[in-house]
Parts: C-alpha cells; sequence; structure tokens
C-alpha cells in the first residue's frame, strides 16, 4: 500500500492526494477524533474507528498484501453484481479496481451532508476497462464522517449509455463483533429470504431475532429502513439505515468455508459479521441519462438496549 495521509476535510484531502504522488489512502477525522480510512482501491472503507479509537469494522489479518483485490474487510462495494449470477467477477469489478478523487462531484441535492468530513470518489471506466464491462456508466461515491462518529456511504450510478443498464448492488459490510455467537440481529423477523446455500427455495424467517450457530448467506427481501446487530458482550449495537437499497445481506462463512478461504483467519469468523444493504432480487434498470442513488448511514450505539426502542 503507498502513502497514508490523515486529512481534516474534503478539501485537504484533494490538495493532498494531488500533492502526494503514490497515495491511494485518504483519512477523514472528525473533531473528536473518530477517523475512517478510505483506499482508492476499490473505493474501500478499510478502517472505521471511533472517538475511543475502537476500530468497528473487521478486517481479516490474512488480507493478501499488494493485492490487486479489495482486502477481506471494511466495506466494499459489490457492482454491477452480486455473487457471481452474471456475465463479471463474483461481486462485480467496482470493488478490484482503482478509483479517483473527484473534486468537483454534482450536487448531492436530497443527501445532505453538510458539517460532515467527507471525500468523492469517482469510477469511470477507461477504454481498456471497458472491455471487461457491457455497460457505460459514472459511479460518484461519497464517504462521509459525522460529528457523532457516523459514516454514511452514498453512490450515485448514472447511465452515460444510450442504452438502458441493468444492475445488482450491495454494500458489503463487514463489521467487528467480540464473538459472532453472542451477537443478535433485529429487524429481519418475519421477511421473505433467498438462502444462498440453498438458492433454489424462498424461505421465511421466524419471529425471533436472528442469532448465529452455524454458516449464514442470506438475502433478505423487503427489509426495513433500519436493522440492528447487538453486541452485548462490547456493549455495543450498530444501526443500519438503508435508502433505495431494499434488500439485506447476512453472511458468515463459519469454521469450514473460513478454512478454506486462503485471506481469512481460521478462527477470525468468530470476529465478524457482514451486513450489507442491497439491491438484488429485483435489479435496478437504469433508463439512458437517469441516476440512481443508494445510501447506508452506519450508527454505533454504546450499550445493546437499543433493541427495546427499535
Ligand atoms: O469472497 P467474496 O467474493 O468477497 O464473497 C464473500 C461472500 O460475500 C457474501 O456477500 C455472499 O453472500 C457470499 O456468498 C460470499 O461467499
Amino acid at each position: 500500500m503507498g502513502q497514508y495521509a490523515p486529512v481534516w476535510d474534503h478539501k485537504a484531502a484533494v490538495e493532498l492526494t494531488k500533492k502526494l504522488s503514490g497515495i491511494n489512502q485518504v483519512t477523514l477525522r472528525n473533531p473528536k477524533g473518530a477517523s475512517v480510512r478510505v483506499s482508492l482501491l476499490g473505493g474501500q472503507v478499510t478502517s472505521w474507528r471511533n472517538d475511543r479509537g475502537e476500530e468497528l469494522l473487521f478486517s481479516s489479518s490474512k488480507a493478501i498484501p499488494k493485492s490487486s483485490k479489495a482486502a477481506r474487510g471494511g466495506i466494499s462495494v459489490s457492482f454491477p453484481q452480486y455473487g457471481n449470477s452474471g456475465s463479471v467477477e463474483q461481486h462485480g469489478f467496482a470493488r478490484n479496481i482503482i478509483w479517483t478523487i473527484e473534486d468537483d462531484p454534482p450536487s448531492l441535492k436530497s443527501f445532505d451532508t453538510q458539517g460532515q468530513s467527507f471525500i468523492d470518489l469517482l469510477l469511470k471506466l477507461s477504454e481498456d476497462e471497458l472491455k471487461f464491462s457491457p455497460h457505460v456508466f459514472e459511479f460518484r461515491l461519497r464517504v462521509a464522517l459525522a460529528s457523532d462518529g457516523s459514516l454514511s456511504l452514498i453512490s450515485r450510478i448514472r447511465n452515460i449509455n444510450s442504452k438502458p443498464f441493468k444492475f445488482a448492488f450491495a454494500y458489503q459490510t463487514y463489521f467487528s463483533v467480540s464473538n459472532i455467537s453472542e451477537v443478535r440481529l433485529e429487524g429481519l423477523e418475519t421477511l421473505d429470504y433467498r438462502d444462498n446455500l440453498c438458492p433454489k427455495e424462498l424461505f421465511t424467517e421466524q419471529g425471533d431475532a436472528i442469532t448465529f450457530e452455524t454458516e449464514v448467506d442470506r438475502v433478505y427481501h423487503r427489509s426495513p429502513y433500519c436493522i440492528a446487530v447487538l453486541d452485548h458482550e462490547r456493549k455495543r449495537t450498530y444501526l443500519i439505515k438503508k435508502e433505495g437499497l431494499p434488500d439485506t445481506v447476512v453472511w458468515n462463512p463459519w469454521q469450514k468455508k473460513s478454512k478454506a478461504m486462503g485471506d481469512l483467519g481460521n478462527e477470525e469468523y468468530k470476529h465478524m459479521l457482514c451486513v450489507d444493504g442491497a439491491a438484488i432480487e429485483k435489479p435496478i434498470i437504469l433508463k439512458p441519462g437517469k441516476e440512481w442513488a443508494g445510501r447506508v448511514e452506519l450508527v454505533v450505539v454504546p450499550s445493546t438496549l437499543y433493541s427495546d426502542d427499535f
């Protein structure tokens, strides 16, 4: 990885990036000391820390250095495809190529990040890269850190071709948890889901919060605006608030699959849980010239009492 540049706001980030050659990561901080690190490789969020310096996102100790792929952990975008159900690589190519910093992006209008520390990234395929993509688009990603430490990711995808563009999307988000067996997921009760371990059937979740005792790989449909991951041991609740993203992916590979993965430690599955705001079941169809937007806001509440208010 290249240089690590601490910056305080959007303009400073852009200036620093211009000054320093070879930079591929940018760090945003808020005045209380919370921070977010964003890599230009894949537009991936590789770290999110609270004002006590505690890491809130999981990252694998076996992530492969100098790899041309997004590291296992953090938050990366799956686009224009989720999984391997399409013509491009698993979870799409957006997470594996270099994004650029955009100086002056078009106004975000309805997604206000005023007063926040943010960085704007742009993915526009080069002639060479267009060979791998059947579509021509502009993908803008704003990563914003608020004064209360919450983290927002806003994606805008514009079809700049003369044909309609169909895609799936997910923010693959690895939350750091104390122990997966102690974690509870609330907000997906009674919803229909597709189980990727048994993909031909549609299942319906029971009325209880979800707990974890084995491998889980599901896409919940028409999920609510807010979902909560409760970590009792750490006395911490993650809230996932999403807009434009009707589905929610829940994934933990458990022991056997972890062992087969070259970039995840054998026991590390215990300390991660992926909960992704997504648009998968009904792919997005963008007409020429149109733009789609999908946003997640991740908030940390320092207790698990939130459960009662949820
Ligand atoms: O190893 P990858 O490509 O990052 O994918 C990891 C997992 O990502 C999840 O989103 C999928 O539901 C799983 O099926 C997949 O195994």
